[in-house]
């Protein structure tokens, strides 16, 4: 990255989950492809005071634990880079941040302080995104800026809209990097490739075709070492209004005009608006067993830590094919798959669930289009073939893609690859406004609290009443 201006990046939340697992390991896998500006400087920001050394050995901590180990990069090159700003930061009080973006500038501008670009990356919880917005602004570090921002941005139609004009008033919508990172997902990619790139599947992905979309993320994952942010966030915001419906999106969009970041952009939001706001009897919501008993979880609470939702899209191309969104944490088993369940033959000489056929049966979900979003992704089909030497018997087989044995591929881990976007000043993969704007309407019964919420025991597949709206198609994954 030769061309890219001298940078600082400025880290807030630089101490917490996302920062370990995610950011820092990004930067630390940029660093080794060669992927940074040749001149950089990443500030971390806190409310606790941190000397730059300890910063250091923090971060040198989560390289150990979440990857790329320090010593598989050049750490020794990559450490003195890191700085720590202590003391918050606020309209009031900078703390310690003006002054270390201000030594880091003129470390690496030159002598030219204003050839410096400045990242701020807000990897905090959603209600620190005005405040540090604000004094971004007041401070005069907005300028020459990009900005990003964590996901959820907002938590209701109303949050988002005063935080959208509180950005707005500080920074112009083309520097703005809203971030969900199931967009930066290789597997995310081949929605649209596996769609624009091959006329079978192009000409098949629509309601004729498609009996239902699943978008099934099950974590077996605890919640304890984040209990109190996700207290205050739960399932539907941490996942289903985010991630899940930016892929619903990706699934449900119209061509774009290009593959240029304001097509591909616009296309999602406008999917985005064909998003029917979901019904109470659409959506469930769980809590495990246990939850209350968390250090830091209220003993009443009534957040949820899974959601199962099915949404229809007011298009034509979608018109009554559900989409069926699911995600929780203790679950039975960790995936993150989209699955294109494809219809039966309306006639010919098999018979099809329920159908009159005189011939064999065709297996249920038998005919799928699936896309696996963890790790570096995969894609598989799986179709109905005879069972060679039987009498028409008919059986499912599947057939299989890793995206990490493609030729000449080198997958890149979602955040990695949305950082280096930022780099390059590429929003194609970011969200917008008036996308998100519409997010808010079609969350509908999914953000309102008033519902039951159903307890169900960890290491399961979430209340049996998620089970019951997937009928009749039924969940491709689990119980
Ligand atoms: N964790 C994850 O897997 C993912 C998280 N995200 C998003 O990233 C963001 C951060 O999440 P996560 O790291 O899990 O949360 P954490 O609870 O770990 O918080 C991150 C850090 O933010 C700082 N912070 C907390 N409250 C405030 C505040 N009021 N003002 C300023 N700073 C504050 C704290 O640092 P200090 O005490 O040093 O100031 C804390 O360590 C959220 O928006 C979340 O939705 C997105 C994708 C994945
Ligand atoms: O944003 C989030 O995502 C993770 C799951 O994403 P992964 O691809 O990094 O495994 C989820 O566990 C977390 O609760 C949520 O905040």
């Amino acid at each position: 990255m030769t061309d890219t201006p001298p940078t600082v990046f400025v880290l807030f939340g630089a101490s917490g989950d996302l920062a370990a697992r995610l950011v820092l390991p990004a930067f630390y896998r940029l660093a080794q492809e060669r992927l940074l500006p040749p001149r950089w400087v990443l500030v971390g920001s806190g409310r606790r005071r941190l000397s730059d050394d300890e910063f250091r050995e923090h971060v040198h901590g989560v390289l150990d634990q979440f990857g790329p180990k320090p010593a598989e990069g050049p750490w020794e090159e990559f450490a003195p880079r890191l700085r720590f700003a202590g003391d918050g930061f606020s309209v009031d009080d900078p703390g310690q941040l003006l002054d270390r973006v201000g030594e880091a500038e003129d470390e690496i501008g030159d002598g030219d302080r204003t050839a410096v670009q400045r990242v701020h990356y807000l990897g905090v919880p959603p209600t620190a995104f005005e405040p540090i917005t604000n004094a971004l602004g007041a401070h005069g570090l907005a300028e020459r800026s990009r900005v990003v921002y964590e996901k959820p941005f907002g938590t209701s139609l109303a949050a988002f809209r005063t935080l959208d004009v509180a950005v707005h008033r500080v920074f112009d919508e083309s520097v703005i990097y809203r971030i969900d990172h199931f967009l930066g997902k290789e597997a995310t990619q081949q929605l649209r490739a596996l769609r624009f790139a091959n006329g079978l599947f192009g000409s098949a992905w629509d309601r004729n075709h498609v009996a239902a979309v699943q978008i099934d993320v099950p974590e077996t994952l605890d919640v304890a070492d984040r209990a109190s942010f996700y207290d205050g966030t739960g399932a539907v915001l941490d996942m289903l209004v985010t991630h899940l419906f930016q892929v619903a999106a990706e699934i449900a969009m119209e061509p774009p005009r290009s593959l240029g970041a304001d097509d591909i952009a616009q296309a999602r939001a406008d999917a985005v608006k064909a998003f029917r706001r979901l019904a109470p009897d659409e959506v469930v919501r769980g809590q495990f067993a246990g939850y209350r008993d968390i250090d830091g979880i209220a003993d009443d609470s009534d957040t949820e830590t899974f959601v199962a939702a099915k949404m229809f899209v007011d298009s034509e191309r979608w018109r009554d094919v559900p989409f069926l969104m699911r995600t929780g944490k203790m679950m039975a088993e960790s995936h993150q798959k989209v699955t294109l369940v494809m219809r039966d033959p309306d006639d010919g000489p098999y018979r099809a669930a329920g159908g009159s056929g005189g011939g064999a049966d065709i297996p249920v979900r038998g005919n799928v289009v699936c896309f696996d979003l963890a790790g570096d992704g995969a894609l598989a089909i799986s179709m109905n073939i005879e069972v060679p030497g039987s009498q028409s018997e008919l059986t499912t087989q599947w057939t299989q893609i890793t995206l990490h044995d493609v030729d000449g591929g080198d997958p890149l881990p979602p955040y990695v690859r949305l950082i280096h976007d930022i780099l390059l000043g590429d929003r194609a993969l970011f969200t917008r406004p008036d996308g998100l704007e519409e997010v808010w309407h079609a969350a509908g019964a999914a953000l309102d609290r008033s519902g039951a919420l159903y307890p169900y025991q960890p290491g399961t597949w979430g209340p049996a009443e998620a089970l019951r709206l997937a009928e009749p198609v039924g969940w491709a994954l689990g119980g």
